[in-house]
């Protein structure tokens, strides 16, 4: 071997390499120009062997590099300067380049030490001695030759930059030091890694560290190459979106639709640059018109749904408010401005809204929540309030609602998806805090296909409502600023999580003096103006007014009073027009009839004449109150007790502890003691086509038994309404107001209730008051004394009762 052949000199010249190792065992060429290097050179051309020294200046391949100035014939060449292990090469070959220069073949002999610098000009002559190297064969050397072999394999397939031979080359070097040598002159590597691998004595650690960087380099390739199949397949991809896009739009062309449909999506980006979107909505947004420009914007089914839904986003009031600074004053103005009486009401409705202005229009506190009969203006309170906080309205219907995608839409992937009912209703308001009325939340349904209560409870929620999510906008939407407002007739099918984040304010329905009030102020003003009518052209006094709300209607707000005035004022146009000399339209109380027809309302009726056995009740409905009559009738038999009239389950139980009562009263009230035994009672309640339920009749029927078993009418004039306990005592009941203005309406003049319901009484209006007796009664052996005189009887009368009814 040639390495063997050539002795280390003494001394020898010296070139610096700024970029490159030079290795032993390897075949390089270097080219040089410098002129100390040249003269370095010619120097060894002249020994022989021709032998010359390679070193590597230190921090070299970096911009100021040491060795630049080093080697420049103004500075004198320091030591500390070069690396201390170099590389004695042998020069096989020279070539003169004709520019200036010369370029070099030269093998690497071994690797030396500098020792010094002997000479700097004008040759750079160190002296030196070799390091010898001794390649290791144990098994972890042999261990990592094959892992390098085996990484070469790897590098040739990857690295296009590698000659063809590299491989071979490699598998023909058993000294690993030769191997490290040879795969590293074909690495790409800082020229300090290079001269790392040079200075390592041990092979182990040698080959290791040439193991290290060449697992990056093929880490490093393969990357690159799927970059690089990446960026090819998008490049294809985008090359044929590009391509069938033009060939779609060719074709809308042809058709005639596409300059149509450029406009549209001009329009879209004109409109989304309006509306201030938040950032999430704003991607979503330009992603569907993005898609909606690849699909070319036609007519297409997909165009159809994605136009729909840039429709319904960029339609909804993300930042728009609507605000005016409101006090409670001007609140108060407005609510008695739109509304008569219900003072109590309008005076919970401040309260409320005191705490909003406190709170600085975020809504914390419950939800209101009108219940009430129809027509009492629950519509037109929440109405009001919208105008009082210079907010929007709208209202929404929740009466059957039965699925919760209904609340919060349905999602996109289905063919005619909408969103939910809240984000119309916000569509609707145009603004991003309305009054939202959430109108009949008791007629809510709940089935298999999910539970609208639990999407309403989110939307109610101020703790979650200020991200709501529509399955259809798929996007976050904020209601925290919008004051929700429900409705609804009775609060009995509300459901409970529902109802316990809700503040109850109830209207009970309006006496006849306030509804001729309402009328005079509010109703007869606005229909005239609809119809506009004048002053001057009808007359109609009290008692026509009176009659046509007592007789024509039966209600308990004025929805049918102001449905009648308009008909009525109708008319009262029909029959000007057809006069030939223009008068004053008088309408009398006897002049309805003729303008109204037949759409006269019977009365409820009180009994014609007061009968055994038979009382009246006083019920409460959606509708408002009303008396009902509770009829028995004894009959010979052992069957006990018959119940009838489409009675629920509570009223059956209320009635038959109601018997029980009366049972275990029998030697007090004097019936004979084996009356029960011989004869069975029916308990009727008229208007069986109506369902009844509730525990509000116990009283009643009661009363009615003894009455009929004791043969003792109860006045037909009077009613009652309370439950009943087993130990006779009276339990309080609900909707008294309600009930009493029935029962006045009815022409009752005598009300028995419940001593508990006593604190009723503030509400019930001062008329009512006048015209009814009311009697609070705590036990039913109160009511049986003030209605059978029991006390004052001696000689028991039952057995004859029981033979008349037989
Ligand atoms: N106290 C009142 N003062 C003046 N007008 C009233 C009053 N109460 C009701 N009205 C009028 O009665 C009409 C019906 O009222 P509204 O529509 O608000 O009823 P509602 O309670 O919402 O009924 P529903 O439950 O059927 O929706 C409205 O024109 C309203 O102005």
């Amino acid at each position: 071997m040639v390495e063997e052949q050539v002795r280390t000199p003494g001394e020898s010249p010296l070139v610096v390499l700024q970029d490159s190792v030079v290795f032993p065992h390897i075949l390089t060429s270097l080219a040089f120009h410098h002129p100390m290097d040249l003269a370095a050179i010619d120097e060894a051309m002249n020994r022989e062997p021709k032998t010359l020294v390679c070193v590597t200046a230190r921090n070299s391949g970096k911009e100021e590099s040491a060795s630049l100035e080093t080697v420049s014939p103004e500075l004198p060449v320091k030591l500390e300067n070069l690396h201390e292990v170099g590389t004695m090469v042998l020069i096989h070959k020279l070539l003169r380049i004709p520019a200036g220069g010369v370029a070099i073949m030269v093998q690497g002999i071994r690797r030396v030490k500098i020792d010094e610098i002997v000479q700097t000009d004008p040759v750079v002559r160190v002296r030196v001695h070799p390091d010898p190297e001794s390649p290791d064969r144990s098994v972890e050397t042999e261990a990592l030759m094959r892992l390098i072999l085996g990484q070469v394999k790897q590098l040739a397939e990857l690295a296009p930059y590698l000659p063809d031979e590299f491989e071979t080359m490699a598998l023909n070097i058993d000294n690993p030091h030769h191997l490290a040598y040879l795969v590293v002159t074909f690495l790409k590597l800082p020229v300090e890694d290079r001269q790392k691998i040079l200075e390592i004595d041990s092979s182990e650690a040698k080959l290791t560290n040439l193991s290290t960087h060449l697992e990056r380099e093929i880490e490093l390739l393969e990357l690159g190459g799927k970059i690089k199949s990446k960026i090819q397949d998008d490049v294809q991809k985008s090359q044929r979106d590009f391509f069938l896009r033009e060939q779609v739009r060719a074709i809308q062309k042809e058709l005639g639709d596409g300059e149509e449909g450029d406009e549209d999506i001009v329009r879209y980006r004109e409109k989304i640059a309006k509306s201030q979107l938040p950032p999430e909505v704003l991607r979503e947004v330009n992603r569907e018109l993005d898609r909606l420009v690849r699909f070319g914007n036609g007519q297409s089914q997909e165009s159809g749904v994605i136009r729909t839904y840039l429709d319904v986003v960029l339609d909804l009031p993300w930042a728009r408010h609507s605000t005016e600074p409101f006090s409670i004053e001007k609140a108060q103005k407005i609510l008695d401005e739109d509304h008569y009486g219900i003072e109590k009401v309008k005076d919970r409705i401040l309260d409320e809204l005191a705490v909003h202005l406190r709170a600085k229009g975020k809504n914390r506190g419950p939800v209101l929540c009108f219940i009430g009969p129809p027509g009492v203006g629950k519509t037109t309170l929440g109405q009001s309030i919208a105008r009082a906080m210079g907010r929007s309205f709208v209202r929404v219907s929740l009466g059957g609602v039965r699925d919760d995608s209904e609340i919060r839409g349905h999602r996109r992937t289905y063919v005619g998806a909408m969103p939910g009912r809240i984000i119309q209703g916000m569509r609707k308001a145009g603004t991003h805090n309305p009054v939202f009325m959430l109108d009949e939340i008791d007629k809510l349904g709940s089935d298999q296909r999910g539970d609208p209560a639990s999407a309403l409870l989110e939307v109610l929620d101020s703790s979650q409502n200020k991200d709501f999510r529509d399955h259809y906008l798929d996007l976050p939407f904020d209601l925290s600023e919008v004051f929700f407002i429900a409705t609804a007739n009775v609060f009995q099918t509300i459901p409970p999580p529902l109802l316990d984040r809700m503040e109850i304010i109830r209207l009970a329905g309006y006496t006849w003096e306030e509804k001729r009030h309402i009328a005079r102020q509010y109703l007869i003003p606005r229909v005239m103006k609809e119809l506009g009518i004048d002053p001057f052209e009808f007359r109609l006094d009290d008692p026509a007014l009176v009659r046509l709300i007592r007789e024509f209607t039966r209600e308990a707000g004025v929805r049918t009073l102001d449905r009648k005035i308009a008909t009525l004022l109708r008319k009262v146009v029909r029959v000007r027009s057809e006069m030939s000399r223009k008068r004053k339209v008088i309408i009398t109380p006897k002049s309805i009839s003729t303008y109204l027809g037949n759409e006269y309302v019977e009365p409820e009726h009180l009994l014609d004449k007061a009968a055994p056995g038979v009382v009246t009740g006083l019920a409460w409905t959606p509708n408002g109150g009303d008396v009902l009559f509770i009829e028995t009738l004894a009959i010979e038999g052992s069957k006990g007790f018959i119940l009838t009239g489409h009675l629920g389950d509570v009223m059956k139980e209320s009635a038959r502890t109601a018997f029980s009562v009366v049972q275990s009263r029998i030697a007090k009230l004097g019936i004979e003691q084996n009356f029960f035994s011989k004869n069975e009672i029916h308990v009727h309640v008229p208007g069986g086509a109506i369902p009844k339920d509730g525990p509000s009749a116990g009283i009643t029927i009661a009363v009615a038994i003894v009455s009929l078993v004791t043969g003792i009418p109860v006045p037909e004039t009077l009613a009652m309404t309370g439950e009943i306990a087993l130990s006779g005592r009276v339990l309080p009941v609900g909707g008294v107001k309600e009930k009493l203005i029935g029962a006045r309406e009815a022409g009752i003049k005598r009300v028995f209730i419940p001593e508990k319901n006593a604190k009723d009484l503030l509400e019930i209006p001062e008329e009512v008051k006048k015209d009814l007796t009311i009697v609070l009664v705590s036990h039913i052996d109160d009511i049986f004394d003030e209605c059978f005189s029991i006390k004052k009887r001696k000689k028991p009368v039952l057995s004859k009762v029981g033979k008349k009814f037989s």
